[in-house]
């Protein structure tokens, strides 16, 4: 059973008894909620689903981003899809890995984003070099302004011919997103400039609340043009942030109320960060 929370709590509804579906309030608008045991569980649940998605448009012959979170949800889906069974019986070369944001620090820092993910799931993927497209690091030669400017050129080498539902970037096949405590995605915190950027795809960001303080992000224009937008938290830590972000939050002080994929939004959740969300629109996916 899922729950689709559609742009305004007033609209919220779930339905007693399908597993899909879902009230077509305004296809970009609508949420759902999938709840999972525990944030293991998720990742399981959450890897399972990455790697079918992977698996069926690789069978299509379509070429696939993916577009990857940091911090500790996003590396355990993707070693979870490293243990899927699955995985390596995928052709993954022509699939490319992006991020929503990085950490502006040295190449061989464990904080790297790219470092994690390479070590949880990338390097024991058969995919060539140029697939992963990393930011740069602090160690390199470019500042932090030039390291934004220069993601987004690498972005829009891989724009669609197509623009007409994205700007110049690919649209992301899946855009990964953890959620902060105070409900923000990739490195968009609330009540910032950041997210309030339209204009360009990356952004240089200072005195950042969650350590380290500088980063590059995706902006909002870009994290939206995805097909698919799956949020991944666990925790009590995060009810509250869900809780906002169900319940029609400006994404302005709750950046994740206002991630939402072309074709589908999900929030992917455990029972304790599931606290605050009544028990009638929740999906039990265990
Ligand atoms: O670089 C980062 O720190 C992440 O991209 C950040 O946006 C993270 O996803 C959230 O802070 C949630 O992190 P947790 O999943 O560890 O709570």
């Amino acid at each position: 059973m899922c729950c689709t929370v559609a742009s305004s709590p007033r609209a919220w509804s779930c339905w007693p008894a399908a597993r899909t579906g879902a009230i077509v309030a305004d296809a970009g608008t609508e949420k759902r909620v999938v709840i999972s045991d525990d944030a293991q569980a998720l990742a399981t649940s959450v890897a399972r689903r990455f790697i079918d998605r992977v698996a069926k448009q690789v069978d299509r012959g379509k070429t696939v981003h993916i577009c990857l979170t940091g911090g500790s949800m996003g590396g355990a889906v993707l070693r979870a899809a490293a243990a899927d069974p699955r995985t390596g019986g995928i052709d993954w070369s022509g699939v490319h890995f992006w991020w929503g944001d990085e950490r502006w620090v040295p190449r061989d820092s464990d904080e790297r984003n790219e470092r994690q993910a390479r070590a949880a799931l990338l390097d024991g993927l058969d995919l060539p070099a140029e697939n992963i497209h990393a930011m740069a690091s602090s160690d390199e030669t470019l500042d932090l302004d030039a390291a934004a400017t220069a993601y987004a050129d690498e972005l829009a080498q891989f724009a669609p011919a197509d623009r007409s539902e994205t700007g110049p970037w690919p649209g992301f096949d899946i855009c990964f997103l953890g959620v902060g405590p105070d409900g923000h995605i990739a490195s968009l915190f609330p009540d910032r400039r950041e997210i309030q950027i339209t204009d360009r795809a990356t952004a240089a960001v200072r005195d950042s609340p969650k350590p380290p303080p500088e980063r590059i992000s995706l902006t909002r224009p870009v994290i939206n043009s995805s097909k698919r937008v799956w949020m991944v938290l666990a925790g009590a830590d995060k009810a509250s942030a869900l809780g906002l972000a169900l319940a029609g939050a400006s994404y302005l002080s709750v950046p994740a109320a206002g991630a939402k994929g072309r074709k589908r939004t999900i929030l992917f959740v455990d029972e304790a960060a599931a606290a605050q969300v009544p028990p009638t629109l929740i999906d039990r996916d265990y």
